[in-house]
């Protein structure tokens, strides 16, 4: 029906009609640029954070960024670049095989799934979207966390000790740094969000690949969502943009960070439950584009559904105040 109405209208679509958004859902050509704050988080650790005041300024940032976008870039965050460049080649490589090569980790293949979770390369964890419009992307979605359910014969050869590098890496920053800097700001331990992930918690790395696509205009790399996380940490390529995020209904453009090196992390629901709708998760989405192909590398950080409830103690807490209202 739609591509009957589009041709009736003389535009020439080229992508299948699977992949063609809904008018409303689809991207504007120009979008505003969203102010992410880029946040030095080794300042907000430790003893550094007290020499010259200038903990307290990352500090106020990473508070706006938590309460209001649920979005922000970090340096200085411990992951070594060396890590993440050969973290960014492994996955660009692996998406240029040809597709029988990558098939041998396919989802299907394996057929085998863990808790509902398909693991591999292909398109089926996103279990909502069966019967909704297609994303623009290829991807490898592998559980890295507990270490005893991950599926390696799904981990190709080449990548598989960057990406556990990657994860001890990426680990130390969220617990060490990230988590406990998130609970101060809640007055509350340090431990807080950690020990929700200790356990049983779960811990997937997802390799999003965004092939150049004719039609911008009508298809998404990725449709619109908030991730079921505590938070995610995102790489994302450095030549290209495409992710954007929502806030009061606008969609902004995230640009490439300046710092090749830096990561972005997303606030996601499980943070906005337990800490009672104080920190916002992310709205976001992934546009395409007609001249380049794009390369992310997510890991999402999912604690247990039981350890995932409003919080007591914020019930009452003044900060809270405006957003029941
Ligand atoms: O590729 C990106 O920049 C974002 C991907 C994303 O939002 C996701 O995988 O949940
Ligand atoms: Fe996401």
């Amino acid at each position: 029906m739609l591509l009957v109405q589009e041709n009736a209208a003389g535009v020439d679509i080229d992508v299948p009609e699977g992949y063609v958004m809904k008018p409303e859902d689809r991207p504007t050509a120009e979008a505003p640029v969203a102010p992410i704050p880029l946040i030095d988080i080794g300042l907000l650790s430790g003893e550094m954070s007290k020499a010259d005041g200038s903990g307290a300024e990352e500090t106020a940032k990473l508070r706006l960024a938590l309460e209001s976008w649920g979005i922000l870039m970090v340096t200085n965050h411990g992951v070594e670049p060396c890590v993440i460049d050969a973290m960014c080649s492994a996955s660009r490589e692996f998406f240029q095989r040809p597709l029988e090569e990558k098939m041998k980790y396919s989802q299907a293949a394996d057929g085998e799934k863990y808790e509902d979770y398909h693991q591999g390369y292909g398109s089926k964890e996103l279990k909502l979207e069966h019967k909704s419009t297609r994303d623009w992307v290829d991807r490898m979605f592998l559980q890295v966390e507990p270490q005893e359910h991950r599926q390696l014969q799904l981990w190709p050869e080449s990548f598989r000790d960057i990406l556990h590098e990657f994860f001890v890496q990426q680990s130390s920053l969220v617990n060490k740094r990230l988590l406990p800097a998130m609970a101060r700001l809640l007055g509350f331990d340090d431990d807080f969000f950690g020990e929700k992930l200790r356990g049983r918690a779960l811990i997937f790395a997802r390799l999003s690949h965004y092939p150049s696509c004719p039609r911008p205009d009508l298809v998404l790399g990725v449709k619109s969502h908030t991730d079921a996380t505590i938070v995610t940490v995102l790489m994302v390529d450095n030549n290209v943009s495409g992710l954007q995020v929502q806030k009061d209904d606008v969609w902004y453009d995230v640009p490439c960070p300046t710092d090749p090196h830096a990561l972005l992390i997303f606030v996601g629901d499980n943070t906005e439950v337990i800490s009672n709708g104080a920190f916002k998760a992310s709205v976001h989405r992934v546009v395409t584009n007609a001249q380049k192909e794009r390369t992310s590398v997510a890991m999402f950080y999912v604690p247990i559904p039981e350890e995932v409830a409003p919080t007591n103690d914020l019930v009452n807490d003044s900060i809270l105040d405006g957003a029941r209202k």
